[in-house]
């Protein structure tokens, strides 16, 4: 793991296996920006809440997190059997899987994993151990080279000079380099062009403020901290010439699921005739959700709207809460859905549909 300098960041591994190969190392995400500190999860239980307390959290993240998760734990089965060992590694898949239910790269990673062992249960636990070893790094390169490419479609969208908005975080913290929203802008500043970049705060949790705003910053990108309910004023004043999102699920017809919020900045931006592009890998893509109705969105605590990042509690005792985490942007709202194979324009179920077909051929 190297630091969060400015020069290099995207070079930054904000999730990885310890040397030994025993741990799961992450930078703890809730305690930025104040510190940086890692941690090494080594239990399922640590696993676990790591996962669900957004210490380690963005889709692609938490896809490789739970690939590092499943070898280490894989490593600690000691049954020599492999119809026992593949029974209990399935359990541990379960309860990392039920840690959090809307990003689907989290399931994505854990069947992978699974499905690798099966393919090797012949070659014994050794072998397997192997396998399964190089398949989460095999998950994590592939991630960088996706987020590489995506950032190069998505600056291919924007100009030297432009207002960029985005919500929540989707930069190298939520990924491995470079990130997926935040990607064309760390690219583009390594090239040296120049952006404003709006960021959301995103209650409750402020990623966008924690994280988003501490990225930028560090790469040397002109950031402006807004609260959410500024959004529609910056669109106004003409500040924001396009808006780039994250994606936790990608329904086969194009809605998405991001960060509670999403979905209001994209209709602001329809209202001001602002682009809104959606960043993400294709795994991200869910072809069992035909919609974004079939999207299991995730229901939180209602302390972290009451006092989570408050010295002082922010309502009274007792208050009733809602807090979904995420919501569903209608695919009709989107501009495009930048992928590493390429923009995806509307009919989104054709060309989504059409990707798919292309990524079987090539398999
Ligand atoms: C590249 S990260 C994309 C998304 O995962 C991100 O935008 C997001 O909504 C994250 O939510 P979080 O609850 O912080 O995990």
């Amino acid at each position: 793991m190297d630091g969060t300098k400015a020069t290099g960041y995207g070079k930054a591994e904000n999730v990885g296996l310890s040397s030994d190969g025993k741990k799961v190392v992450i930078i703890d995400q809730t305690e930025l920006p104040a510190r940086k500190v890692l941690l090494e999860l080594g239990t399922p239980g640590e696993m676990y809440d790591a996962i669900r307390n957004l210490k380690v959290r963005g889709a692609p993240a938490i896809g490789i997190c739970a690939a590092c998760c499943m070898y280490c734990l894989a490593r600690q089965i000691e049954a020599e059997d492999m119809d026992t060992f593949m029974r209990e590694l399935t359990a541990y898949g379960d309860y990392l899987d039920s840690s959090r239910p809307t990003a689907v790269n989290l399931s994505w990673a854990i069947r992978r994993m699974l499905k690798t062992a099966r393919a090797h249960m012949q070659e014994g636990r050794g072998g397997v151990l192997d396998v399964l070893g190089r398949e989460c790094r095999n998950i994590q390169e592939e991630d960088i080279a996706m987020c590489r490419a995506i950032s190069e479609y998505g600056l291919s969208l924007i100009r030297e000079g432009d207002g960029i908005l985005t919500h929540c975080n989707a930069g190298p913290l939520a990924t491995s380099r470079y990130g997926t929203a935040l990607g064309p802008l760390m690219l583009g500043a390594e090239r040296g062009m120049k952006f404003k970049v709006y960021a959301d705060e995103t209650r409750p949790l402020l990623q966008g403020a924690r994280l988003t705003s501490y990225e930028l910053l560090q790469a040397g990108i002109d950031v402006t901290l807004i609260c959410d309910n500024m959004a529609a004023t910056v669109m106004k004043n003409g500040w924001v010439q396009a808006c780039f999102v994250g994606c936790d699920r990608v329904a086969a017809n194009g809605d998405t699921a991001n960060k509670i919020g999403t979905s209001g900045v994209a209709v602001l931006a329809k209202y001001y005739g602002i682009p809104f592009y959606v960043l993400g890998p294709s795994s991200t893509i869910d072809m069992d959700c035909t919609t974004g109705d079939g999207i299991e969105i995730e229901l939180r605590e209602e302390e972290e709207i009451k006092k989570k990042y408050y010295k002082h509690p922010m309502a009274p005792d007792g208050v009733k809460c809602y807090n979904p985490a995420f919501d569903v942007t209608d695919h009709s709202l989107i501009t495009g859905i930048v992928t590493e194979e390429g923009i995806l324009e509307a009919p989104y179920e054709e060309s989504i549909r059409r990707l798919f077909d292309q990524k079987e051929i090539r398999r």
